[in-house]
């Protein structure tokens, strides 16, 4: 019996997750745009980006391991791929599922024509869907859970490509933002809970989707609104616009996580600034745990604007207790243990005449693994701190996400395995404290939790899934058949 995983890295770790789209129709140079809109989502995935073209006659795609600028910097790369319609996407994977035939846009010729595709996003049954259809005799290129969605666009019978592609997510459990391309122009779409975010915009006659704002504003385009959860926007080559809503209109549940982590702060998110809610949990932690000390101090960078709001309400001075390296990324999303604490050494360092003889408390967005917490309490004690408190702007992360962000599984998150004052502990902190989820609600704009119905995913923090996680519970389920545990989930 194959026990492995097709869409699990080497250590049966996770999925590979979260990444950034784009896409234009309408442009001139349409995929010289996308890689500048693809340059600004850089922070959503550092592994791989592509981009897929259509000049009106054929599709062009080029798609490379490592960032926008290494792959798509020249005018050469950029005169590979005519056309004034593009889609893009940047990749973050983890070991095992870095390989080109994973980088996306995945592309197929199916019987209606060419298909490109972009998502941002999981599917919480690929492995399912996967297994019926390769027993019916899909031939699979990839181990992308996204391959999935073309072999079930391509065996529709509906007649049109919207009916099919509609038709094809009627059986897809899970997240996804995306955008998909025809010879007779581009859609983009949000699951119906609408867990990963997608933005529409214009620039001249031209319409752009992108994962978040920050790429419209970089190409020069307008923020026109929000693709709304299960929205199906259809854009031909003439401009004309088309909305759906095949699923109805089911309560939406965004992922709160891009408000906390992954969404640029300069982004608008949910009608939302990503700055000011990232502020306004630093006022709601400053409410809930203040403590007593000299200066407030950053983990940069996602944690800067909660620690601007945490001193703004308790008057405890800001301060860049910790300088960056520019030239280290986000940690968080490196695929193994051992490059995260690589990256995390390399990438902050003491500034150590403003820590020295100082009580001092750190506030960084969230700890998933513990990797950079631990790191830097003993960074600050090493500088010479006196108390060093440590003020976590979201709520234990204690599961896993099957939606598109790379979380590890529950035995790997802090959160998962100790309690908070085992993770205080743990991090070798004199006190450590975490934003309530109510907090959290009220940072974002709302009065609190709606526990009967939440307005957000959230499940991270509070176990509580709003989609049926299909591919796990058959793992659960074999795991209990065999006498050995297989690739433990949790
Ligand atoms: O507990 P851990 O497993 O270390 O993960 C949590 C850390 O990872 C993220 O930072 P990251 O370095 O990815 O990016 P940033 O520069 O945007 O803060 C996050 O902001 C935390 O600092
Ligand atoms: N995780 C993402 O958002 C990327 C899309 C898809 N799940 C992939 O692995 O390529
Ligand atoms: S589980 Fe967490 S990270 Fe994943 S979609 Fe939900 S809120 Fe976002
Ligand atoms: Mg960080």
């Amino acid at each position: 019996m194959n026990l492995t995983h097709p869409f699990m890295d080497a250590d049966g770790d996770k999925l590979r997750e979260e990444c950034g789209v784009f896409g234009v129709i309408g442009a001139p140079e349409a995929a010289a745009a996308c890689a500048l809109g693809l340059h600004a989502l850089q922070h959503r995935g550092q592994e791989a980006v592509g981009i897929t073209s259509f000049d009106g006659a054929e599709f062009y795609t080029r798609r490379g391991l490592g960032h926008v600028a290494e792959n798509f910097s020249t005018g050469e790369s950029i005169a590979e791929l005519p056309g004034s319609m593009a889609a893009g996407h940047v990749r973050y994977s983890t070991t095992g599922g870095a390989g080109l035939r994973n980088v996306q846009p995945l592309f197929a010729d199916l019987a209606s024509g060419g298909f490109a595709v972009a998502h941002n996003g999981n599917i919480s049954n690929a492995r399912h869907l996967r297994q019926e259809l390769v027993q019916k005799g899909a031939i699979f290129q990839s181990t992308s859970d996204t391959e999935v969605i073309i072999h079930l666009v391509a065996t529709s019978r509906y007649p049109t490509m919207l009916d099919k592609l509609v038709d094809a997510l009627r059986l897809v459990e899970g997240a996804y933002a995306l955008i998909v391309m025809t010879p007779r122009g581009m859609a983009a779409c949000r699951d119906p809970l609408g867990i990963r975010p997608l933005v529409m915009g214009r620039l001249g006659d031209a319409t752009v989707f992108a994962s978040e704002t920050v790429a419209l504003d970089v190409v020069g385009a307008e923020f026109e609104r929000q693709i709304e959860p299960g929205e199906f926007v259809e854009v031909d080559f003439d401009g004309t616009r088309r909305s759906h809503r095949p699923f109805g209109k089911p309560d939406a549940r965004p992922c709160i996580f891009e408000h906390v982590y992954f969404s640029r702060p300069d982004s608008i998110l949910d009608d939302r600034s990503v700055y000011e809610s990232r502020k306004a949990i630093g006022i709601e932690l400053a409410r809930e745990s203040r403590v007593e000390a000299d200066i407030v101090v950053p983990v940069p960078d996602s944690g800067v604007p909660a620690a601007i709001g945490y001193s703004q309400e308790s008057g405890i001075p800001f301060e860049l207790g910790i300088i960056r390296s520019h030239y280290v990324g986000r940690t968080f999303i490196q695929p193994s243990d051992s490059v995260r604490h690589a990256s995390v050494k390399r990438k902050h360092n003491a500034n150590r005449k403003l820590v020295e003889g100082k009580s001092i408390v750190l506030i960084d967005d969230s700890i998933v693994r513990g990797t950079t917490s631990l790191k830097i309490v003993q960074m600050m004690r090493d500088a010479g701190a006196k108390e060093v408190h440590f003020r976590v702007a979201s709520p234990p992360t204690g599961h896993g996400c099957y939606y598109g962000v790379d979380t590890p599984e529950r035995s790997k998150l802090l959160a998962g395995r100790m309690d908070v004052a085992a993770m205080c502990e743990f991090i070798q902190a004199d006190s450590l404290a975490f934003v309530s989820i109510d907090g959290l609600y009220r940072a974002v704009g709302l009065k609190g939790r709606n526990d009967a119905c939440p307005q957000y995913c959230d499940a991270c923090f509070t176990g509580d899934y709003p989609t049926a996680l299909t591919d796990l519970t058959d793992r659960r389920r074999l795991d209990n058949q065999l006498p050995f545990p297989v690739n433990k989930v949790a």
